[in-house]
């Protein structure tokens, strides 16, 4: 079967996280920094290691077969790729940015104006939406500094914590979009069983980290309410413990409510809970 390709960033935000979620899907790769190309030794793959920029166009050109890229550098780059999987991580706004002691308050007011930005093409989409005129300029970086230089009135990138707006003086303005990494393939290459493993151990890897894997003993009276309390999952396991009318309950709760749910746990009598972090969820 023929060996796939997949392109991840070489260095920068998405290129840790990348790495890291193709390891836990149990590939065995090297990571050299200096090797643009590392072959995968126990599945038939090759990582190549790509400025993010290329990666919708390789591709949507065949190069690659599979990538991982920001949702904002696929949209910019206006090619035609399979969105196969979100990804989870590099999460961050693409944001239209202006002076703190700026005079605009209304999108209108930006007819007009400039607005400095790596992203021109989403920009510009943006704005004829939204039916208004003005001047993109079009710069390769350091856009927050650009007000500051008296090079334009507002800028257009990307935000997350929203510290480097601040540091320059800037303050949001308006949302243009949202973006996380995603996983992209080829049109029609859907069926590839290589891919769909892929995708599979993936996911498998997604949904552990949504997860946590719990322990916790209760008597035998409260278990109706512990039972009500529990989500999801098939059916909880119930093993007996040495102490009469004590059981232990071994369940899956999901991370994004854990807090409350623990803690409602704990009110309907549950002791000694062991809470423990899941590697892969295969369903
Ligand atoms: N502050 C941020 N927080 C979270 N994710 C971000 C942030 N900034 C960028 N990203 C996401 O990570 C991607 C890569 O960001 P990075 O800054 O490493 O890009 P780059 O400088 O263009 O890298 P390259 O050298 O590969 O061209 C972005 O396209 C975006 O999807
Ligand atoms: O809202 P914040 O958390 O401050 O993040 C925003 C900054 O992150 C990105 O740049 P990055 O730091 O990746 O550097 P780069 O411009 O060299 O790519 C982006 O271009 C912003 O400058
Ligand atoms: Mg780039």
């Amino acid at each position: 079967m023929k060996t796939l390709k997949i392109a991840i960033q070489k260095s920068g935000r998405l290129n840790e996280k990348s790495v890291e979620l193709l390891k836990n899907c149990g590939l065995n790769f090297e990571n050299y920094k200096s090797s643009l190309i590392s072959p995968v030794s126990n599945f038939p793959l090759e990582i190549l290691f790509l400025r993010d920029d290329d990666i919708p166009e390789y591709v949507q050109d065949g190069i690659a077969d599979l990538g991982i890229v920001g949702e904002n550098v696929i949209q910019e780059t206006e090619v035609k790729v399979n969105y196969l999987q979100r990804l989870g991580f590099g999460k961050c706004s693409l944001k239209i940015a202006i002076s703190n002691n700026s005079d605009i308050t209304d999108l209108q007011h930006l007819n007009g104006k400039s607005i400095a930005t790596t992203y021109p093409a989403i920009l510009g989409k943006f704005l004829k939406e939204n039916k208004i005129q003005s001047e993109i300029r079009n710069i390769s970086g350091s856009v927050e500094i650009a007000p500051g230089l008296g090079l334009a009135d507002a800028i257009c990138d990307l935000v997350s914590t929203g510290g480097t707006l601040k540091s320059n003086g800037l303050k949001p303005f308006a949302d243009v979009m949202s973006s996380e990494a995603v996983l992209i393939g080829r049109n029609g290459d859907e069926d590839n069983i290589l891919i769909q493993e892929l995708i599979q151990r993936i996911q498998s890897v997604l949904r552990a980290k949504e997860t946590k894997y719990v322990v916790l003993n209760i008597h035998r009276d409260n278990l109706p309410k512990i039972m009500d309390l529990l989500p999801g999952v098939k059916s909880p396991t119930i093993v007996p413990l040495a102490e009469a009318d004590w059981v232990a309950v071994h369940t899956v709760i999901p991370e994004r409510d854990f807090w409350a749910r623990i803690s409602s746990l704990k009110q309907a009598g549950a002791e000694g809970i062991v809470v423990m972090p899941i590697e892969k969820i295969i369903l």
